[in-house]
Order: structure tokens, then C-alpha cells, then sequence
């Protein structure tokens, strides 16, 4: 049990979310369309007998056990089972990118096969939800729509389209944005080909629009070249191009206070793939 693993955690997207209800605990109910990226965190996983978790790399300056990479081998761990992760992040933290989430759900696979756990991936999302709404998702490994509070997931094929993404430079709280009470709360539930004809929106982008200008800037300014959304609860917001070099030509003239990725669009996560 000393073999180790190098995965890539992806971030996601949401193509759209719209909020349906509140739940009696708080949380909300939406109905939400999960992109899945090419592009994300890495994590180097080696098990080990020491009984220990021990986290490397970019910490993002938080306590282990806030980290939750350490929380999810934590939820797994039990006798002398001990691993050394190392992780390099690309995905910037509170983005709407699903970073931390992702991290977590690809420090479940992992463990899963290095410590012979033999949990099946249903088990898998169920020992991450309570991390992480997005949990599920990253642990079910491919693109989706998704209800309940994002963790009903039912997997699509969506094209494999070319995004830009600007993070505006500004942290956004998922949770004030969830607690703000001029939040749309009681959209209509619609079906999956009412989306495909484009009746979607984002629920939080006007909210988190008017709470963070720099937010209705990028949005604004992406809206030069085609449609401009925010993900999840931001701070991030996407625009999808026809091709790599589009994109790439568009991030040139992000304005140099903001970061600019591009990313492409996939379907199955490349971690599944490097799992046996
Ligand atoms: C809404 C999404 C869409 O992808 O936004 P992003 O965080 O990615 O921007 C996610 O599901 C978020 O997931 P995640 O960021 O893991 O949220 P959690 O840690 O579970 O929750 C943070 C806080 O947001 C609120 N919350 C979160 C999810 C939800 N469906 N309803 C809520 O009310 C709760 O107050 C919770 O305490
Ligand atoms: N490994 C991690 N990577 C990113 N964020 C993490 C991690 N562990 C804990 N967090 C915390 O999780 C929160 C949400 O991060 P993240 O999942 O990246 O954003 P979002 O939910 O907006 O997509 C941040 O406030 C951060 O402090």
C-alpha cells in the first residue's frame, strides 16, 4: 500500500442555475446544468501506513483541518491508513469554479482505490455531500443535471464547447449570496429541453451583480463578444467561444486587473479514466 496517484481535480461550470425552493435546513433547491472543464487543481496522492494525513503545495493559508482535502481523507481514514498529498491549484478559491469541492471529491476516488476501501461511487458521493453541495458531481465524474441541492445528478452529453473565464479579482460568499433576501427563490422547475431551447438563466448573477461591481464589469465587458453568465455564486463569469484560438484571442484583451483561463468543455472527468 505505498503506490501513488497523480489525478487532475477539474473545475465545473454552471451553464445555468435557477433556485426552485429552501429546504427546512436552509439549504436551497435549484436545478442546475454542470460543465465539467479540462482544465483544474492536480493532486499527488501516496498512501501510506502512518496513520497521518499530511498536506503539501498550495494551502491557500488554511488550517489542515479546514482544508478540505484533509477533511475527505479524514471521512475515509481509519486504523494505520496515512497518505502525503501535495496539491497545485489553478483554480481560484471561491470562484463558483467548484475548486475546493473538486479537491475533495478527487481525494475520495483516490483513497478509495490506494487504501482498498471498496466503496462504490454512489457510497463515494454520499461520504462527500456533507464536505461540499458540488461534492457529488466531481465524485460522479461526469457532466450533469443535477437537483435537490445539486446532488441528484442524472449524466449528459453536452458539447464540448471552448470557454473564457474572468475572475474579477473579488471574493464572493456563497453563503451571503444564499442568505441575501433580495434572492429569486421560487423559480418555476423546468425540464431539461426548455434549457436546451435556452430559457436559462443564472438565479444569483443579479444579486451578486449589485453587491459586487467589479462582477457587473466583467459581465458587461464579456458581453462585448457573446453571452456573458456568472457560475455558480461567482466570483467568476464565462462566455463560450467556437474555437481555442477565439477564446485565446478575447483573454489577450482581458483588462490586466482581472485573470483571465480558458478552458474546454468535457464530459467525463480524466480522473475516471486513470482509476481502475
Ligand atoms: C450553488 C453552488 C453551485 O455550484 O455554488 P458555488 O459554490 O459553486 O458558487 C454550489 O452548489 C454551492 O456548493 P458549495 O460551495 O460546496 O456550498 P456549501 O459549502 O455546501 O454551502 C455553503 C453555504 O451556502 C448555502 N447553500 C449552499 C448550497 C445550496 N444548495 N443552498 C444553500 O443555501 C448554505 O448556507 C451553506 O452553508
Ligand atoms: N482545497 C481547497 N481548495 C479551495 N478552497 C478550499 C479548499 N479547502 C477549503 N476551501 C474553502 O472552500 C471555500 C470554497 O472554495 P471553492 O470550492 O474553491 O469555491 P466555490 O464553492 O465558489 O466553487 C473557500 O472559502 C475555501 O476557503
Amino acid at each position: 500500500m505505498s503506490t501513488g496517484l497523480s489525478l487532475m481535480a477539474p473545475a465545473k461550470l454552471n451553464l445555468f442555475l435557477h433556485i426552485t425552493g429552501r429546504r427546512a435546513d436552509g439549504y436551497h433547491e435549484l436545478q442546475t446544468l454542470f460543465q465539467l472543464l479540462d482544465w483544474g487543481d492536480t493532486l499527488t496522492i501516496t498512501a501510506d501506513h502512518s496513520g497521518e494525513i499530511h498536506l503539501s503545495g498550495d494551502t491557500l493559508g488554511l488550517a489542515p483541518e479546514d482544508n478540505l482535502i484533509v477533511r475527505a481523507a479524514r471521512a475515509l481514514r481509519h486504523g494505520d491508513r496515512g497518505a502525503r498529498i501535495h496539491v497545485d491549484k489553478r483554480i481560484p478559491s471561491g470562484g463558483g469554479l467548484g475548486g475546493g469541492s473538486s479537491d475533495a471529491a478527487t481525494t475520495l476516488l483516490a483513497l478509495n482505490q490506494l487504501w482498498d476501501c471498496g466503496l462504490s461511487n454512489a457510497e463515494l458521493q454520499a461520504a462527500g455531500l456533507p464536505l461540499g453541495a458540488d461534492v457529488p458531481l466531481f465524485v460522479a465524474g461526469h457532466s450533469a443535471w443535477a437537483e435537490g441541492i445539486g446532488e441528484r445528478l442524472r449524466a449528459v452529453e453536452l458539447p464540448e464547447n471552448w470557454y473564457l473565464l474572468i475572475h474579477p479579482g473579488c471574493h464572493v460568499p456563497t453563503g451571503e449570496i444564499f442568505s441575501a433576501r433580495e434572492l429569486t427563490r421560487n423559480s418555476p422547475a423546468i425540464t431539461m429541453a426548455a434549457v436546451f431551447q435556452g430559457a436559462y438563466r443564472n438565479d444569483c448573477q443579479e444579486v451578486v451583480a449589485r453587491r459586487y461591481p467589479e462582477v457587473a464589469k466583467a459581465l458587461n465587458w464579456l458581453a462585448k463578444f457573446g453571452e456573458s453568465r456568472l457560475t455558480g455564486t461567482g466570483a467568476c463569469v464565462f462566455s463560450r467561444f467556437d474555437s481555442q484560438a477565439s477564446a485565446e484571442a478575447v483573454a489577450q484583451q482581458v483588462p490586466e486587473s482581472w485573470q483571465a483561463y480558458v478552458a474546454r468543455g468535457i464530459n467525463r472527468s480524466p480522473a475516471l479514466s486513470e482509476l481502475s
